[in-house]
C-alpha cells in the first residue's frame, strides 16, 4: 500500500446516490422529514396569512359582483378562512409543526372543493374562475408551501378527480368547454409537481452532503478523542501521564490567577514515590515491579472522586495527586489515609529497609502557599517529598505556607 493510500478512505456526498423515486434509508428518511419540515416552517406563517388574505380579498370582490355569489360563497369562504388560521397557528407553534404538511393538504382540498361547489352552483358568466381554484390549490402545494412530493401527488390526484367528476358529471351545466379547463389544470399540476420533485430531489441531495459532512465530523471529533486520550494516559497503570498532568495543573493555575468562576478554590499537589523501589526490582524482578507499580497506583486511582481531581504517573515510580477544594487539612488525612492503604496492601519487599511490605512517601503542596504556578507548586512538593524520604521514608511530609517542611507522623 502506498502513502496516499487510505485503508479505509471516508465517504463523499456522492457516494450516497439518491436513486430516482427520492427514498432513502429508513433512517435517514426519518430525519429528512424532521429537515424538509423546518425549512418549510420557515416560509409557511407568511403563506398562510398570504392565503387568509387572497381569501378575504375573494369574498370581498364576490359581494361586489353580486348578492346571488356571496350568498353561496360565504360559508365555505369562512370555513376555508378558519382551516387557514389553524394552519397558521399550527406553523407558529413547534409542536404542532408535525401536522403542518397533513394541515396544508387539508387546506388545498377545502379550496378545491370550495371552488367546485361554486362553480357547480352559481349560474353567473365567470363561474368558471370557480373552477381555478383546483389548479390554484395544487400550485399553493407544491410552491408557496412545499409538501412532501408524494403527498402532494396524492392530494393533487385526488383535487383533480374530483374537479372531473363534477366538471363530467353534467357538462350541460357549466357555460365552458369542460375538456379544455381540464387540459389547463392538468398543464398547471404537472408543472408544479415536476416543479416540486425537482426542488424535493435537490433538497435531498444537500441533506445527504450535510449528514456525510457531519458523519465525517464526528469521526474526526471521536478520532481525536481517541488520539488525545493516548497521548496523555499512561498505558500501564491508567493513571495521567506527565504531559496530560502538566496542562491540567497549568491549567487549574490559569483558572485560579484568572479568579473564573469554575476556577477551584485551591489546589492542593501531592507527590508520591515507592520507597527502595530500585531493590524490589532487584529482589523481585522488573515484571513483578510493574504489577506493583499497577496495584500502588490503583489506590489513589480508587480514592480520587471529584471531577477536576486527577492521579497521574509523573515519572518511573513517582505519581502525583491533584486535589481541588480540599481544605489543607483534607489533603493530609487522604494522604495519610493513601500512604496508610498502600501499607495495608500488604505487597512483600524484602529489599526494603524499613518495612516488610511496600511502603510509600508522600510530599504535599497547596497553591495557598508560596507557588505563583503548578511548576512551583511541584517543585514545593519535590521538597516535601525529599524530606520525607530524609527522615525515614513511609511518611506524608508537608510543605508549610511558610516554607517549612513538617512531618505528619
Ligand atoms: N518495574 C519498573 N521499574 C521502574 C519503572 N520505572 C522506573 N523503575 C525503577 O524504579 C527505580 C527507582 O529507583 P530510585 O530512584 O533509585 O529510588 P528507590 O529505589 O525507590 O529509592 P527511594 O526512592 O530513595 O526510596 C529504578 O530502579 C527504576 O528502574 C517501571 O516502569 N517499571
Amino acid at each position: 500500500m502506498t502513502a496516499t493510500q487510505s485503508p479505509n478512505p471516508l465517504p463523499t456526498g456522492s457516494d450516497i446516490s439518491l436513486p430516482w423515486h427520492l427514498r432513502l434509508p429508513k433512517a435517514l428518511e426519518k430525519d429528512f422529514r424532521l429537515y424538509f419540515r423546518a425549512s418549510v416552517a420557515k416560509v409557511a406563517p407568511g403563506a398562510f396569512l398570504l392565503i387568509g388574505i387572497l381569501l378575504a380579498c375573494a369574498m370581498l370582490v364576490e359581494s361586489v359582483v353580486g348578492d346571488e355569489i356571496i350568498a353561496h360563497s360565504w360559508r365555505p369562504r369562512l370555513f376555508t378562512l378558519m382551516i387557514t388560521g389553524g394552519c397558521l397557528l399550527l406553523a407558529r407553534n413547534p409542536r404542532g409543526r408535525e401536522w403542518l404538511h397533513p394541515a396544508t393538504l387539508t387546506l388545498g382540498l377545502a379550496i378545491a372543493s370550495t371552488g367546485n361547489y361554486l362553480g357547480y352552483t352559481i349560474s353567473h358568466p365567470l363561474s368558471y374562475t370557480f373552477f381555478l381554484h383546483t389548479p390554484i390549490a395544487v400550485i399553493m402545494i407544491c410552491t408557496l408551501i412545499r409538501v412532501p412530493f408524494y403527498q402532494a401527488l396524492g392530494g393533487s390526484l385526488i383535487m383533480i378527480g374530483a374537479l372531473g367528476v363534477t366538471l363530467f358529471m353534467d357538462p350541460s351545466r357549466v357555460e365552458f368547454e369542460p375538456l379544455t379547463l381540464m387540459l389547463v389544470t392538468l398543464a398547471f399540476s404537472s408543472m408544479s409537481l415536476f416543479g416540486q420533485y425537482v426542488y424535493e430531489r435537490l433538497l435531498r441531495q444537500h441533506f445527504l452532503s450535510e449528514h456525510v459532512l457531519f458523519q465525517h465530523r464526528d469521526e474526526l471529533h471521536s478520532a481525536n478523542l481517541i488520539l488525545e486520550n493516548q497521548a496523555t494516559v499512561d498505558g500501564m497503570t491508567g493513571c495521567i501521564n506527565r504531559r496530560g498532568m502538566e496542562s491540567r495543573l497549568n491549567h487549574l493555575y490559569h483558572l485560579l490567577q484568572k479568579q473564573s468562576p469554575d476556577a477551584p478554590e485551591r489546589v492542593t499537589l501531592m507527590l508520591f514515590d515507592i520507597d527502595f523501589f530500585k531493590q524490589y526490582n532487584d529482589t523481585y524482578g522488573h515484571p513483578a515491579g510493574d504489577e506493583c507499580l499497577k496495584k500502588v497506583a490503583s489506590v489513589p486511582l480508587s480514592m480520587v472522586q471529584a471531577e477536576k481531581d486527577f492521579v497521574a504517573r509523573y515519572g518511573g515510580e513517582e505519581f502525583v495527586i491533584v486535589l481541588t477544594d480540599s481544605s489543607f487539612n483534607d489533603a493530609l488525612v487522604f494522604a495519610e489515609r493513601m500512604r496508610n492503604r498502600v501499607e495495608q496492601l500488604g505487597l512483600p519487599h524484602s529489599g526494603s529497609r524499613i518495612s516488610q511490605v511496600v511502603t510509600i512517601s508522600v510530599g504535599v503542596a497547596c497553591s495557598d502557599g508560596q507557588a505563583d504556578n503548578g511548576a512551583e507548586l511541584l517543585k514545593l512538593a519535590d521538597e516535601a517529598l525529599y524530606q520525607a524520604k530524609g527522615a525515614g521514608r513511609n511518611r506524608v511530609a508537608l510543605m508549610s505556607n511558610q516554607g517549612l517542611v513538617e512531618m505528619l507522623n
